[in-house]
């Protein structure tokens, strides 16, 4: 269906995402469609969760990201609240979420606006939480980590049933991953990490991670995570620097929820939801994390090659014994039929297709 109306998340902080907003806006004026530029980081601008945003901007059905991965997540963030689409021009470091380089950006307009585009669904990660969450006013400071101001606390859901001890339930999806991470320097946070209602183990850790397949490339990668195909639904759980000798990953089914409880004697713990400050908890308090019902709709202009990207980004290099091997040829990709027992395989397009 042709592009009705875009939304407009541009990195403010970047001369070329300015330039490029220019380019947005005259294709957006040639093709008679709105676009609202929704500035999430300005001063000036009232907090919103992502699906008041979404409406703000006359609810797009296409959201535009000018910057790098953190101004992608901005953007999904209120994209997928209305099940908008999110097409991220890479004007960033990294650009592992983020698809066409800014002088692709016309050519990859009108694809989306002909129906080109292929649309990639990606698992979010949603929550509930002991008690509506809150970032008490002394700490916003030093929890936003010299970041933009913070966003709201993460609006409860109505079907929450806080009063049978279910928890309430929260409007968040965590397109890469939602974080519990000490707050002070010297105080790490002690919390018991349940899987499927089982406790798991203790941890007294600078931060733990639970993350989505798309997030495992993130934080959790840093972390020594594994790296978990994008294509796959799974629940990742890893603790940053845990005091004990356990320091493993635990990758949970998509429908074995990760529950995190601050221990009596834990400091304070921030929440952090794909990278921004939400919620800080105290000693007592809890999460649970567990799949999302809504997908992040990724714009790909082609089959997505991601483990090129892995190559690619990550500047993975070769062992050095390899070298005299010279060239590397390309894996199943001859010119004749694809044989019976492998058409139903995933593989990476050919090279001149990318
Ligand atoms: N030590 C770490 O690596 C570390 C620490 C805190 C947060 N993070 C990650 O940062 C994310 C927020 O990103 P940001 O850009 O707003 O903050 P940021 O600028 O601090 O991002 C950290 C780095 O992670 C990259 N990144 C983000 N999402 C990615 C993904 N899915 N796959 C691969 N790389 C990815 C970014 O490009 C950036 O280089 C959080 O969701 C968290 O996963 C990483
Ligand atoms: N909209 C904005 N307005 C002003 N400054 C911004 C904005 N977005 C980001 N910044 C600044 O840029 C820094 C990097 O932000 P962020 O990591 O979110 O960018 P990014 O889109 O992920 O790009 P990169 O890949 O370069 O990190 C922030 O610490 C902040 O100082």
């Amino acid at each position: 269906m042709p592009v009705q109306r875009i939304g407009l998340v541009v990195h403010q902080g970047r001369a070329t995402a300015l330039d490029v907003r220019g380019a947005v806006q005259t294709w957006c004026a040639a093709h008679g469609i709105p676009c609202t530029e929704i500035d999430v980081w300005s001063e000036d601008h009232e907090r919103r969760s992502g699906r008041e945003e979404a409406h703000a901007a006359g609810d797009p059905d296409l959201v535009v990201t000018l910057g790098g991965d953190g101004t992608f997540l901005r953007g999904a963030r209120i994209a997928v609240k209305t099940g908008a689409s999110v097409l991220g021009v890479d004007l960033g470091k990294v650009g592992f979420l983020t698809e066409v380089p800014a002088r692709d950006l016309t050519a990859a307009l009108d694809a989306v606006h002909a129906g080109h585009a292929l649309v990639e669904e990606r698992m979010t990660l949603t929550m509930r939480a002991s008690r509506p969450p809150q970032v008490p006013p002394d700490l916003e400071a030093l929890g936003c980590f010299g970041r933009g101001p913070v966003l709201p606390p993460p609006p409860v859901r109505p079907q929450s049933t806080a009063g049978e001890g279910w928890g309430v339930a929260l409007d968040v999806n965590a397109l890469n991953d939602i974080v519990v991470e000490k707050f002070a320097r010297d105080r790490q946070v002690s919390a018991g990490v349940y899987i499927s209602g089982s406790l798991l183990a203790a941890y007294s850790a600078d931060a733990l991670v639970v993350a989505t397949p798309t997030g495992s490339t993130a934080y959790c990668f840093a972390a020594g995570g594994p790296v978990l195909s994008p294509h796959m639904d799974a629940v990742v759980f890893t603790p940053i620097a845990p005091h004990m000798t356990f320091n493993r990953t635990v990758v949970a089914a998509p429908d074995e929820p990760v529950a995190l409880r601050i221990l009596p004697h834990s400091g304070r713990a921030a929440v952090t939801i794909d990278g921004e400050l939400r919620g800080v908890l105290e000693p007592g308090d809890w999460i649970g994390v567990y799949r999302a019902p809504q997908r992040v709709r990724l714009i790909r202009l082609h089959a997505t090659d991601f483990y090129g990207r892995l190559r690619d980004r990550f500047r993975l290099t070769d062992a050095p014994a390899t070298a005299t091997d010279g060239e590397f040829a390309p894996f199943f990709r001859p010119e004749t039929p694809v044989p019976p027992d492998l058409a139903g395989l995933r593989l990476s397009p050919p090279a001149a297709a990318r």
